[in-house]
């Protein structure tokens, strides 16, 4: 017989991120997010690689990334306002996670594996934070695709990657739904 979770159910059927720019403090202390990087640490990983890590982004952590976007942004021939937009991405923030995805060499376990599994991380973190009552956001931006970027602001070794940044706060204003998918064009069955 199923075991149902009513609460649980009824919060990924209603569950929603919170713009970025709409989060403001409170963010979570470090006791507040112990439990949210916990459960984002529990996720699907094939083979038990832990092919991820994280890496809390404090506030002048994320205004040490910020000062590092203008010439990143030249670097890559951004247009000025491209540039402003992505620095305000860190500069306006007070709290995010960077997940980084840590490939591991394994002749059992594709890459793509550990990348679903990184990707996994980011929605759980993402999920638990908004189950604890936050906004929060997956953000990545083009300057997290930026390989020297990565390794400037975040240290990362060669080969990892930063798979997405979950900004976390307190919401500040409600945004409107989003239209959600047709379960009927998504979803075909297969009888036979
Ligand atoms: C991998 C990934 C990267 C994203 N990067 C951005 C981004 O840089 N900027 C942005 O405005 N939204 C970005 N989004 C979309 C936001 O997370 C968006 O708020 C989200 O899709 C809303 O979905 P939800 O309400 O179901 O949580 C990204 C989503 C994913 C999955």
């Amino acid at each position: 017989m199923p075991d149902p979770n009513p609460v649980a159910l009824d919060f990924l059927l209603s569950r929603r991120s919170r713009p970025a720019k709409t989060l403001g403090r409170p963010v979570p202390d470090r006791d507040q997010l112990e439990p949210i990087l916990r459960a984002a640490l529990r996720t699907p990983d094939h083979g038990k690689l832990e092919p991820w890590r994280l890496v809390v982004l404090e506030r002048a952590a994320l205004d040490r990334l910020a000062g590092l976007i203008p010439a990143c942004g030249e670097r890559l021939s951004r247009q000025p306002e491209d540039i402003a937009k992505q620095t305000a991405q860190y500069a306006d923030a007070d709290l995010a996670v960077a997940v980084i995805a840590s490939p591991v060499e394994s002749p059992k376990i594709p890459q793509v594996e550990q990348t679903l599994s990184a990707g996994a991380v980011c929605l759980q973190l993402l999920n638990a934070a908004l189950a604890a009552g936050w906004g929060a956001n997956w953000l990545s931006g083009w300057a997290s695709h930026d390989a020297d970027f990565a390794r400037q602001g975040l240290d990362l070794a060669e080969g990892e990657w930063i798979a997405g940044l979950i900004h976390i706060g307190t919401e500040t204003s409600a945004p409107p739904e989003r239209p959600r998918p047709d379960l009927a064009a998504k979803v075909s069955w297969l009888g036979a």
